[in-house]
């Protein structure tokens, strides 16, 4: 199979979104944006030892997952997903079946949010490397930042915190398993799509989705909003299999194991009902985990524990360190 009979095998038959001019099969997509929206874009990367093994991710997991991640930033901007772009360097020993496998993961997610694959490039390289590119709409100017916190916010958090770090631990020291739902957690996200679509009607906002842990997204609103944020440990969303473990574990889990694709946000106190009316309507776990203070000198995040105040710095996985 070359390159071109490759992408001949993952086109898609019919576009759901009508908005979609001209998809595969030009030298580039051609999309006629839609009125009174504004369009978002974000691009996530996975890397073969960095982001999985074969150990802990079947091919199918691969695709799933990248797109989950890409995704989960849509939702953090408040953003219904429309289509997606799929760059891949594939090594020589990587076999059609596997490969198409990645695209069936992909697929599989796109359709339960109405997503199009509208292009990509294909290359041959020594590692494997994946890339997508998502694209979707929010209301003009309802786009959520992560400098729209406010002194007196709530903080909140949907889902629980830890899962997907605590897969990967039980994949790493246990092998592949596919009826554990800490491992699902991992290998299959689930990014807040409709949760987030619930709050468009809201005036203002904050969202980030927690890939690195909240650590790190919590000290992201704190900079981008000039405030400072208190968190309550023992009020985080944990699962009981979790906080059996070792404190330390636990904790790292917990606060910058990453890879959930939850959303930490902040809101008015006057519109947490409507936070937890869309909570309800979507079918979604939110929990009050704080409240935004006003900014001292630089913009911190405290973590108060056991009546003890911590600075909780920004943690996590950071890739060129
Ligand atoms: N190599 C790059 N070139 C240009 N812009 C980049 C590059 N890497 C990241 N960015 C931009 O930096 C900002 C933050 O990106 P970052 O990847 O940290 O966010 P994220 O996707 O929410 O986090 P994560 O990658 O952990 O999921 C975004 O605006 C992103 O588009
Ligand atoms: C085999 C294996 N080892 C370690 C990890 C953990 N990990 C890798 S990247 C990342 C942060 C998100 O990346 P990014 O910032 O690029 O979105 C995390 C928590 C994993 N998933 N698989
Ligand atoms: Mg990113
Ligand atoms: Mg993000
Ligand atoms: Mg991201």
């Amino acid at each position: 199979m070359d390159e071109f009979s490759f992408i001949d095998s993952i086109m898609q038959k019919y576009y759901r979104q009508s908005s979609i001019i001209k998809g595969i099969g030009d030298d580039a997509a051609v999309v006629r944006p839609v009125n009174g929206f504004d369009m978002i874009t974000a691009s996530d990367t996975m890397v073969e030892d960095i982001h999985f093994r074969l150990a802990t991710m079947t091919p199918y997991h691969i695709g799933y997952r990248v797109l989950a991640a890409n995704i989960s930033d849509l939702a953090a901007m408040g953003c219904d997903p429309a289509y997606y772009m799929v760059s891949i360097v594939i090594p020589k020993d990587w076999s059609k079946q596997q490969l198409q496998e990645i695209y069936a993961g992909m697929q599989d997610h796109a359709r339960e949010h109405q997503m199009d694959l509208i292009g990509g490039d294909t290359v041959s390289g020594h590692q494997f490397v994946v890339t997508v590119t998502v694209y979707g709409y929010v209301p003009k100017g309802y786009a959520r930042y992560r400098s729209q916190a406010r002194e007196g916010d709530y903080v909140f958090a949907t889902g629980y915190l830890g899962d997907s770090a605590y897969g990967l631990h039980l994949l790493l020291e246990r092998g592949k398993s596919t009826d554990n739902p800490f491992i699902k957690r991992h290998q299959m996200p689930q990014p807040r799509v409709p949760f987030a679509q619930a709050l468009q009607p809201l005036k203002r906002v904050c969202l980030n989705d927690i890939s690195d842990g909240i650590a790190s997204e919590a000290n992201e609103i704190a900079q981008a909003s000039g405030i400072d944020i208190e968190i309550n440990f023992g009020d985080l969303p944990v699962r009981p299999e979790i906080k059996d473990h070792t404190l330390k574990d636990h904790k790292k889990w917990v606060l910058s194991g990453g890879e959930d694709f939850e959303l930490l946000g902040t809101v008015s106190e006057d519109d947490w009902p409507r936070i937890q009316a869309a909570a309800e309507q979507t079918n979604t776990k939110v929990t009050k985990i704080g409240t935004v203070k006003p900014s001292t000198e630089n913009p911190c995040v405290i973590l108060c524990s056991d009546g003890r105040r911590e600075k909780l710095s920004k943690s996590g996985y950071v890739h060129l360190q």
